[in-house]
């Protein structure tokens, strides 16, 4: 009588990126012994770099390892440390998503040959 349904789950999906670069953002400014977006930044534009591509090779090894487990871990360090990245280069992630927008559609072989035209 009267009770209320517990509200269902909800699902994480893609739109968790937007959250987590507002908070990548934030940590600008922040203390590098209590985050670690912090002292990532601390550490500057080369060492982030060189963590992106890092977090890349771990992903793809997992790939070719067929760990589907090991290799959503190791995406979600790529993206992680990828929105870091965006953030302490001032590019807004609004530009990476109208890329792909812009290419909806567009078969990566047609633009190909458009380009050879
Ligand atoms: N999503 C993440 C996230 N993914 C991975 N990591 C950290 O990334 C690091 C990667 O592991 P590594 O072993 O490569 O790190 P490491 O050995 O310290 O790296 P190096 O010495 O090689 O630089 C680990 O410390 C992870 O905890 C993350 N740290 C933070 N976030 C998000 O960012 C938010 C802000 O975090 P803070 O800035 O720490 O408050 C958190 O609430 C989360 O939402």
């Amino acid at each position: 009588m009267g009770d209320k349904k517990p509200a269902a789950p909800v699902q994480p999906s893609a739109e968790i990126l937007d959250r987590l670069f507002v908070t990548v953002q934030a940590r600008k400014g922040a203390d590098p012994e209590s985050s670690y977006t912090a002292k990532l930044y601390s550490r500057g534009t080369a060492k982030i770099a060189q963590k992106v591509g890092e977090e890349a090779v771990e992903a793809i090894l997992e790939a070719v390892r067929g760990d589907k487990a090991a290799l959503a871990a190791e995406s979600a360090d790529l993206l992680y440390h990828l929105l870091v990245l965006w953030a302490d280069t001032g590019l807004d992630p609004a530009d990476v998503w109208s890329k792909l927008a812009q290419r909806e559609g567009t078969s990566g072989i047609d633009e190909k040959k458009s380009r050879k035209a």
